[in-house]
């Protein structure tokens, strides 16, 4: 069956082009439409006449859309799970977890729905009330990466409709099943013709389309600094509001106080599961030198306990990386690493397993620098290298030594570091004693410096991003 997309309430063909498994080559998981130009035009001008009705719909109305589709995707989660797994390859429970977190989003926006508020002021001028309301931005452009491809399209998706907005949706072309199967599910949960339109492609082609389209009012984007630098200029030209994430380098500091085992769970959470696939993932794992031998010898034992494999079979604890460029990537990174003197303690071979797969062993990297090109760009995979430091003052100095700003941890029981490192960490998000990735569904995420531009994501902090703000006077 090809999986079509769907403009103005219609299911549209196009180029058919497989969805691999990349725990095994030789498993299609489905046919996907290719969308062209002409159909991302006809969804933009769909989504721009569905949204006046939309956007004064009844509230019960939007609220029981979202409701009914974070039900559903919570009633099939283990179904939806495995789709999730077989085409993205991270682990049958962390992919059962984030359709789980698509349930949750969809559920919490539901509530949003129903708490819509705005502000009643006096003015200055005696005799004269203000108004502070909050109304739709408009047709939002939704980009989406392939590491999360159900949790960002859903964290994206809800908060637009929720507060009144029409969505066009480009899912990253390597993983369009799970994006797939949430607008169909929205689709039949009622959304109304025009209100949700997915778009599946090349970003090239769909994701330039909308880029270049006058039409669409606000774009959200996850993905690539480079992607992401060209969503802002084109928003620029169109006069449009954009919201970035893009990379971390997130630093995972370990003090000397720190307690071992808690340390050493957070580190291999942090680095290596979900295959390193996370933009909160950790690559660089600060350690002062009272801890460091325990805690590379502790850490060196735990990968070796790792089973590398089929991301659907039991007992799987890392999957394979997602296709064969970015095995690339990060193996030219484990290269990099030992040609600029950082020690391979860890792993980092190709792993052959019962079916053909993109298979890498967790590589770990010690005396490393913060210099070092592995310590500086993002590798995206399950890639990590400790550096040694003396005291606190130089691990949060070179926890901080990074264009990026996304996330941050430190394992430590002393309070007094704990909570310096919670002020003092140049990130959006902070964890103490717990991994830098893994998040909750109803608090704000984003980051700083490199990492974001825009309002952040998720919880009632979306309202920013997928609202604009109205102040209106009015003499009584
Ligand atoms: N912050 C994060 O969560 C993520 C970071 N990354 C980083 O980016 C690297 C490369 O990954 P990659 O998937 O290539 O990232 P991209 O930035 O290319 O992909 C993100 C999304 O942008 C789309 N896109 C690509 N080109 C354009 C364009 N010209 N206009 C509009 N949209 C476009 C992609 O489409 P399509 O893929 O369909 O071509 C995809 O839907 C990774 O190795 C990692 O370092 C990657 C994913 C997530
Ligand atoms: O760590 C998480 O839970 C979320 C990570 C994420 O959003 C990403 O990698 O894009």
């Amino acid at each position: 069956m090809l999986h079509k997309n769907l403009i103005a309430g219609e299911w549209v063909a196009g180029d058919a082009s497989a969805n691999i498994n990349p725990s095994n080559t030789h498993d299609v998981v489905g046919e996907f439409a290719r969308a062209n130009a002409d159909d991302v035009r006809a969804a933009i001008a769909a989504a721009k006449s569905a949204l006046p009705a939309w956007s004064q719909a009844p509230i019960l109305i939007r609220h029981a859309i979202l409701k009914k589709t974070g039900d559903e995707i919570l009633a099939r989660k283990e179904e939806l799970g495995r789709l999730l797994a077989r085409e993205e390859g991270k682990t049958l429970p962390e992919a059962i977890g984030e359709v789980t977190r698509a349930g949750q989003i969809f559920d919490f926006f539901a509530g949003e729905v129903l708490r819509l508020s705005g502000e009643t002021l006096p003015s200055v001028r005696p005799g004269v009330g203000i108004d502070i309301t909050r109304e739709p931005v408009g047709v939002v452009g939704v980009i989406t990466p392939w590491n999360f491809p159900i949790a960002i399209p859903a964290w994206k998706i809800a908060p637009a409709l929720a507060y009144g907005n029409t969505v066009v949706l480009k899912p990253a072309d390597l993983v369009p099943g799970s994006a797939w199967s949430l607008v169909e599910i929205l689709h039949r949960a009622g959304a109304p013709a025009g209100v949700v339109n997915l778009v599946m492609g090349r970003g090239s082609v769909v994701g330039q389309t909308m880029l270049d389209s006058p039409d669409i009012n606000a774009l959200t984007f996850t993905g690539s600094a480079a992607t992401g630098k060209r969503v802002a200029l084109a928003s620029i030209e169109h006069n449009r509001k954009f919201q970035l994430e893009m990379g971390g380098k997130n630093p995972f500091v370990v003090l000397d106080d720190a307690d071992l085992e808690v340390a050493v769970e957070a580190a291999v959470n942090s680095s290596f599961f979900s295959t390193g696939q996370r933009c909160t993932a950790s690559s660089r794992l600060i350690v002062t030198e009272g801890i460091h031998d325990r805690f590379v010898a502790a850490l060196t034992r735990r990968l070796g306990g790792l089973v590398v494999d089929d991301a659907l079979k039991s007992g799987t604890h890392i999957g394979p990386v997602v296709d064969e460029g970015q095995l690339r990537q990060d193996t030219d990174y484990i290269d990099i690493g030992r040609q600029e003197g950082a020690r391979l303690a860890f792993g980092g071979n190709r792993l052959e397993r019962a079916t053909p797969g993109f298979y890498l062993e967790p590589a770990l990297f010690t005396e490393a620098t913060n210099q070092m090109r592995i310590a500086r760009e993002e590798i995206f995979g399950p890639v990590a290298a400790v550096i040694r430091v003396k005291d606190y003052d130089e691990a949060l100095a070179v926890a901080n030594d990074t264009s990026f700003g996304l996330s941050s941890g430190i394992a430590t029981t002393s309070l007094k570091h704990a909570t310096h490192f919670k002020r003092n960490a140049e990130a959006g998000m902070v964890m103490v004693n717990l991994p830098t990735a893994g998040v909750d569904f109803h608090v704000p995420f984003g980051g700083r410096k490199g990492s974001s531009f825009g309002p952040r994501e998720q919880g009632r902090y979306a309202a920013e991003f997928y609202t604009s703000v109205k102040t209106a006077y009015t003499l009584a």
